[in-house]
């Protein structure tokens, strides 16, 4: 059985002629284990479709099935990780990642045996005493991803997670982040508009469509089990992103009437 199912979810914010239909009735499996990135114009529903899944928002209609059970709220089997570390200013990276654990009833060295533990895993072990304003973009982000894998989630739910990083520190964190998949196993639901960042990580491409987000096509790249950053320049690859780039212009133009037209 699929670890996620989403079943028929459609999304409308609002009501009367200003509402906004953001997501068609979607119908997407996800397997336990999977690195699925979704892809698509701005303003498709992306992140719309994950916080529905992280149990932020409520579809309007259908419904999100995890281990066959229905999402009705947040809950820490699934951790998020956002575009902007959204750390804690106040506390240094070791209390940042220990928070979690500690809010869950752990004690005071188990939780601080547990971030360390992440805190190693994400590259940051000399820097568990520094503070967030101390850190680099990428080391922010390494300590968000660190402060949601010390909560154990099952899966891990990434909206644009390096969107805000030089391109050299985006390339490397994703190296990380997979080899961090390939340790942990989680299953992940990522957002990008980078198709080389979707082909280079994820097992299961979808593309969706301009609002009302759709799903318009779904690609299965082999490269997800490679730790060879030169798979991007393989045929295979070049092909699958010169497909995937042609169907996201076509919605992209769409995206583009739409905003003029409002
Ligand atoms: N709380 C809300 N109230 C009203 N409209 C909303 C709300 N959240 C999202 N929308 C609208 O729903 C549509 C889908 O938004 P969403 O953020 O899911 O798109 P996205 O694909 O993640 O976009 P981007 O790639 O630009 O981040 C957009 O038109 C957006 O303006």
């Amino acid at each position: 059985m699929a670890k996620v199912h989403f079943e028929q979810v459609s999304k409308r914010f609002g009501s009367g002629p200003q509402a906004v239909q953001a997501l068609e009735p979607i119908s997407l499996a996800i397997e336990e284990g999977a690195f699925t990135c979704l892809l698509g114009p701005s303003g498709c529903g992306k992140s719309t479709l994950l916080n529905i899944l992280a149990g932020f928002e409520h579809p309007t209609s259908g419904q999100v099935l995890m281990d066959g059970l229905r999402v009705r709220g947040p809950d820490s089997r699934r951790g998020v990780v956002f575009q902007q570390g959204a750390l804690f200013t106040w506390m240094n990276v070791l209390d940042n990642v220990a928070f979690g654990p500690l809010a869950t009833g752990k004690s005071a060295a188990e939780a601080a045996r547990i971030a360390a533990q992440y805190i190693e895993m994400v590259g940051l072990s000399g820097f568990a005493k520094r503070f967030p304003y101390e850190l680099s973009g990428g080391m922010q982000q390494r300590v968000g991803i660190a402060r949601a894998l010390a909560n154990s989630p099952e899966i891990l739910l990434m909206d644009e997670p390096f969107a805000a990083l030089d391109a050299q520190t985006r390339e490397l964190l994703q190296e990380e982040i997979k080899r961090i998949w390939h340790e942990t196993h989680k299953t992940i639901l990522w957002i990008t508009h980078s198709i080389d960042e979707a082909l280079f990580l994820a097992t299961e491409v979808v593309v969706m469509s301009a609002r009302p987000g759709r799903i318009k096509a779904k690609f299965q790249p082999r490269f997800a089990q490679s730790n060879d950053p030169a798979v991007v320049a393989s045929a295979e690859f070049v092909r699958m992103k010169a497909e995937i780039f042609g169907l996201l212009r076509e919605e992209a133009l769409t995206a583009q009437r739409q905003e003029t037209e409002r």
